[in-house]
């Protein structure tokens, strides 16, 4: 397979009247770890939903080493927002993470193979949960159960990793654990990371991107966070200032 390489072209998305992406273009190439910020709405996930081919955009298009998504054979692993996994099923980690093998049609009398569970057992060691597989998924803490959703994505041996804010609703322990494990995972996959908790990873991404409906900001991590939060709280203290009538900021 060609090196990674997805292709976004003057890609808008829309929801009836709301333009959730507007005429984005954007590259991610082999080994990028990309971190993608932005406000509430600002299409994040519309964008990461696009790239994974569930959501066809409006207009513009999405090529995927210079082909459609499915002659490209490129292999996405998806961390979604909000998990599909009912916590309180009477499931094992084992058997949530063995998802991430199943094929799409799934046949009868289907079975996991040897090689499945050598490959979810691999997976389990990478997260550190290999002495967790067989615990109820009910009695897990929520680190634990985001890095269970992370070795699902991880057990197909994706080509790239999209995780859509996978530190939402755990601690601030866990979360620099998971964060760590993505930096790890980072130096073998390519990685495009949406996340709110900024100072946390922008010493990590290689690239980050302030996207609110299309790119305002783009490049060096320190530099995308200063211009996009240091920046206007400046501007903003500077022109309260102003109004109180203090000169000389
Ligand atoms: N299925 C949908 N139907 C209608 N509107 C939607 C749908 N999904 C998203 N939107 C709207 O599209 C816009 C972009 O949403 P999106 O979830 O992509 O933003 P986001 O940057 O990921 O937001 P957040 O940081 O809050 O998760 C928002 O205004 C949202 O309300």
């Amino acid at each position: 397979m060609k090196p990674l390489k997805i292709v976004l072209n003057d890609v808008s998305v829309n929801y009836g009247n709301i333009h959730a992406l507007k005429k984005l273009n954007l590259t991610i190439n082999d080994g990028d770890y990309i971190g993608i910020i932005g406000p509430n709405g600002g299409g994040k996930s519309t964008m990461m939903k696009s790239i994974l081919g569930l959501i066809k955009p409006n207009s513009g298009e999405i090529s995927y080493c210079g082909t459609t998504l499915r002659k490209s054979h490129i292999k996405m692993g998806y961390v979604p927002q909000i998990s599909d996994i009912n916590p309180m099923f009477p499931i094992t980690v084992e058997e949530v993470v063995l998802m991430g093998r199943m094929e799409k049609a799934v046949k009868a009398f289907f079975k996991y193979s040897e090689e499945d569970k050598r490959a979810v057992a691999e997976v389990l060691d990478i997260v550190g949960l290999k002495e967790q597989k067989d615990r109820q998924i009910s009695e897990l803490s929520g680190g634990e159960f985001q890095k269970m959703i992370i070795a699902r994505a991880l057990t197909m041996k994706p080509d790239i990793l999209l995780l859509d804010e996978p530190t939402a609703m755990v601690d601030v322990m866990s979360q620099r654990q998971i964060f760590n494990l993505i930096k790890k995972l980072s130096e073998d996959i390519t990685i495009v990371l949406i996340t709110h908790h900024v100072q946390m990873i922008s010493k990590n991404v290689k690239k980050l991107i302030y996207l609110d409906k299309n790119i305002i900001a783009e490049g060096d991590p320190n530099e995308v966070y200063q211009y996009a939060y240091i920046r206007p709280v400046h501007k903003q203290i500077k022109r309260s200032i102003h109004q109180r009538g203090v000169k000389n900021v």
